[in-house]
């Protein structure tokens, strides 16, 4: 008999006996594959995590206790055992289930943003109100990955959790990879916790010998436990985070429900601070998730789900494209290194780690110490090329601009997922970089169109040694060649109709979708130009002049209109006294729901056909006031 069809909530755990919780595994191993398989998504986590979530919505009573997922990209069993199995057959597509926790779809979900290392701080808050409100029945839960602990916003939260006295439980759920396998001392240190073999030797020892036969009990195997304790001590090293202040409760086999449910009920009645290390596998129990080398199917698109092979069209990505390009670049350029923070294969570093392995970094997920480290590199003479996803530089902006900027260090930042990305939902929109380097003094922008723009900004990018310099492009296949008309104080020329009613100012990919408006414009008798700055900030002064010569000019980016490309524009416009009213087109100023990234610019406005509509509506405006009246504020 099935057992996930009967679970609507985590109270319908409670009452499974071993067997039936193993099968349940199972169910729920076969039903991520069977969706995942079809919808895309974190496959490879989830599959990892399907003992821990059931033992800890066992243990702990969700959602008086609460369990807060770091990145929450491993939350999928989460959701299957709070009721929401109906929902994945539309897992991260538009008005279905969103790919990570959601208020709206559960009240056992708290932390809907995808930003990884934030669960401890959102821990330590929720307890420190909890002690202040008098809740003293209630235990927070943080579960964050071996890559999360990397971030440097963890070990924040860790300092302030360890020396107070709060019932706070961070699960580590590690199976020794963020995408790859996890770096640094930290993952070095968990990895002496985990192969403690006569620590671990004895555990098994006391699973088999003492089983939890009734005879035993608890009273004996505590004893035993307490004796665990102290030859963990002997053969394995005082932890990092007994000396910090917390208890470690592990290693424990992620794996075990069993053994999970004991530790977590340690943890949960010492009522203070303690670290639980259970040891997973991601991927695990799916063999080609687990045969994957590269990340172990960690975020896939849709795949066959007998042979866990892609089922997505074969395109050149913007990334590919990159990736090739700085490779070839390296060999003539002994100075220039990559930075990467945990996701060197998905931001396209891996081509020049394969040809120089001694040139990319990986910091773990460490984005603000990946743009502080590269300012240091640039002060010895090197030229780092930093590559973070877009809505990953946010957390680095300060380093950005109070290391890189204020020093003027030649680093290079390449924002991967700039734009609308669309399934990952609202953190994961490359929309706010174009906003926030508007600012940063000595900042220069490129927003490739094509391939060719992006291998000659990137060059162009590399030969700048005092400034930050920055190429931003989006997820998926890059546009075919889009050739200009002719280069004018550096910016290109694409369509020139001859009577300059419209300036179409076009930042990088959203070149093509200009051109598409401009066709619609003719049909309407009205003439633009179309003109590709390719360095958007800061504004080119071709730009201002050609603005000058026209109507109406039209900027469109696939970023935040609040403080993007237009609106610095229309500052540049005023300031030169150009009068020429301006529309800017971008993302609005609010967080976007999940889905594909075609939907979600049509639903903000960013199609050609709303474009031109919303154009030729505005050029009507001036033919019947001359006087051209501001059309844009
Ligand atoms: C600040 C930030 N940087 C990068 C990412 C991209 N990212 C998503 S999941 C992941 C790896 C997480 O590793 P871990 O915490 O060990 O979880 P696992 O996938 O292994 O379960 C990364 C780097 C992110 N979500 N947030
Ligand atoms: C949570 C996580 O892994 C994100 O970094 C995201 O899933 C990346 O997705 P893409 O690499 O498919 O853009
Ligand atoms: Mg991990």
């Amino acid at each position: 008999m099935g057992q996930l069809e009967h679970i609507t909530g985590p109270q319908d755990l409670r009452g499974l006996g071993p067997a039936e919780l193993e099968q349940l595994a199972r169910e729920v191993r076969a039903f991520l594959v069977e969706h995942v398989s079809r919808t895309g998504g974190h496959l490879g986590p989830n599959l990892g995590a399907v003992e821990l979530t059931i033992a800890l919505h066992r243990v702990f009573d969700s959602p008086r206790d609460t369990i807060v997922w770091d990145t929450g990209h491993q939350a999928y069993v989460h959701k299957l055992l709070t009721g929401r199995a109906d929902g994945f057959a539309r897992l991260r597509q538009r008005g279905g289930l969103s790919g990570y926790p959601s208020r709206a779809e559960s009240e056992h979900d708290v932390v809907e943003n995808s930003h990884a290392s934030t669960s401890l701080s959102w821990a330590d808050g929720i307890a420190k109100a909890d002690e202040l409100l008098g809740h003293d029945d209630r235990t927070v839960v943080a579960v964050i990955g071996d890559g999360g602990l990397t971030g440097g916003m963890a070990w924040e939260a860790l300092n302030g959790i360890a020396a107070a006295d709060r019932p706070v439980v961070v699960v580590v759920n590690d199976n020794e990879r963020s995408y790859a396998p996890t770096v640094g001392g930290l993952a070095n240190h968990l990895a002496t916790l985990r192969t403690t073999r006569g620590y671990e030797r004895f555990l098994d020892w006391g699973k088999q010998v003492l089983g939890r036969t009734p005879v035993v009990g608890a009273p004996v195997y505590d004893a035993l436990h307490g004796m665990k304790k102290g030859l963990k001590d002997v053969v394995a090293p005082q932890g990092l985070f007994e000396d910090l202040g917390l208890k470690y409760v592990g290693p424990v086999d992620g794996h075990d429900v069993e053994a999970l449910e004991h530790a977590l009920a340690r943890a949960k009645a010492f009522r203070g601070p303690v670290i639980v290390h259970a040891l997973t596998r991601k991927g695990l129990g799916y063999e080609p998730a687990e045969a994957d080398e590269a990340d172990r199917f960690h975020g896939i698109g849709a795949i066959d789900p007998l042979t866990g092979r892609s089922l997505a069209v074969k395109t050149t990505s913007w990334t590919s494209v990159f990736a090739e390009e700085l490779r070839d670049v390296a060999e003539e350029r002994p100075d220039v290194v990559g930075i990467t923070a945990a996701m060197c294969i998905p931001v396209g570093l891996h081509l020049l780690q394969a040809a120089h392995p001694e040139r990319v970094f990986d910091v773990g997920i460490a984005e603000q110490h990946a743009v502080t480290s590269a300012a240091g590199m640039a002060y010895r003479g090197l030229h780092p090329v930093v590559a973070v996803y877009a809505t990953f530089l946010n957390r680095a902006f300060d380093q950005l601009l109070m290391d890189v900027a204020l020093h003027r260090a030649g680093v290079t930042f390449v924002l991967d997922r700039a734009g609308v990305t669309g399934d990952d939902g609202a953190s994961h929109n490359g929309m706010w970089d174009l906003s926030l380097l508007s600012v940063v003094p000595g900042a220069r922008v490129a927003a490739p169109r094509d391939a060719v723009t992006l291998q000659e900004e990137l060059r162009e990018a590399l030969d700048v040694d005092d400034a930050p310099t920055v190429l931003r492009f989006p997820k998926g296949p890059v546009p075919g060649a889009l050739p200009a008309l002719e280069r004018r104080g550096g910016v290109d020329v694409l369509r020139r109709d001859g009577d300059e009613d419209v300036l179409l100012v076009a930042v990088g990919p959203m070149a093509g979708l200009c051109l598409e408006v401009a066709d619609r414009l003719a049909d309407q008798g009205v003439g633009a130009t179309v003109v590709d700055p390719r360095w958007v900030l800061p504004v080119a002064e071709e730009v201002v002049a050609l603005a000058a010569r026209h109507r109406l000019v039209v900027s469109v980016e696939d970023g935040g209109r609040a403080g993007g490309v237009g609106s610095v524009l229309a500052r540049a416009l005023r300031d030169a006294g150009v009068g020429t009213p301006l529309r800017d087109y971008g993302i609005p100023q609010r967080f976007l729901e999940h889905a594909k990234r075609a939907e979600v610019l049509e639903e903000v406005g960013l199609t050609a056909q709303e474009v031109s509509r919303q154009v030729v509506e505005a050029v009507a405006g001036l033919d019947a006031e001359p006087t051209g009246a501001p059309l844009h504020d």
